[in-house]
């Protein structure tokens, strides 16, 4: 396996995020192949279920099977929360790139200290919250934020609740206000289908990451190929 670093040429824009639960039932590997084949740039191992070993394992079926499509310096491979698990898939020679972490999660500067410099790092706020964190905090040590959710969810039915337990639903002007004022990329999700792909194409957002509408369709390898294309078609470069 290579041993290349892919935080320099990091590319959010076609995100896949995954683990059993989302599947339903059907093994993960053969749709990340799916999602790989149909050029998605970047992976994500996240189950609230699985064993740390059960991850290891993901972790591992996922890493061959981007090597295997020829794509381990393009396509960036992490896993959500579990910096435990990334340091152990690491030093059983999986070519994992690095984690993902929320605001209740290992703190970044732990993460950095530990992936060390070449790691991919991603941070996810809830998008109101992330407008003062970019004023406020240095962000020099993460590569992208992941933020929403566009629409609730029942993947992550938490996701973006409020003080009053609602969720808020971020609009497509907010996202686009965002996507100007932050200086690394940022990449929306949370409860995106296909119908949603060209108007947040055009917020000049760096990518979109999705889990059920490829997870759970009965044809996945479709559906991530229906969804990429229209981000293609419809994503206009960031202003600066
Ligand atoms: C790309 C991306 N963005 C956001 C999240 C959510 O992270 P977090 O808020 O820590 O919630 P969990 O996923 O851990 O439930 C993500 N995983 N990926
Ligand atoms: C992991 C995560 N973080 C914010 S929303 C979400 C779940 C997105 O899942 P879906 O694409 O099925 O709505
Ligand atoms: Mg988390």
């Amino acid at each position: 396996m290579t041993n290349v670093s892919n935080r320099s040429n990091l590319d959010i824009s076609a995100y896949f995020v995954v683990g059993p639960e989302n599947t339903k039932n059907r093994p993960v590997a053969p749709i990340i192949k799916d999602v790989v084949d149909a050029g998605y740039t970047c992976i994500q191992i996240r189950s609230k279920t699985a064993s740390a070993l059960e991850l290891i394992e993901l972790t591992k079926e996922a890493a061959d099977v981007i090597e295997k499509a020829g794509r381990a310096d393009e396509v960036t491979l992490l896993v959500d929360d579990r910096l435990d698990v990334v340091l152990a898939a690491k030093k059983m020679g999986i070519k994992i790139d690095g984690i993902h972490v929320g605001q209740s999660d290992i703190p970044v500067e732990i993460c950095r200290a530990y992936l060390g410099e070449d790691a991919v790092i991603g941070l996810s706020a809830r998008t109101h919250d992330l407008f003062d964190y970019i004023k406020t905090a240095d962000v020099s040590l993460i590569d992208y934020f992941g933020a929403g959710p566009l629409h609730e969810t029942e993947t992550k039915p938490d996701c973006g609740t409020g003080a009053d337990g609602k969720v808020i639903t971020r609009s497509f002007e907010e996202l686009a206000e965002l996507a100007k004022a932050s200086s690394i990329p940022i990449v929306v999700g949370g409860g995106v289908k296909l119908a949603d792909i060209p108007q947040l194409a055009e917020t000049g957002v760096d990518g979109f990451f999705v889990i059920s509408a490829i997870s759970e369709a009965d044809n996945p390898r479709a559906e991530a190929e229906k969804l990429i294309e229209a981000w293609k078609e419809n994503y206009k470069r960031k202003k600066v």
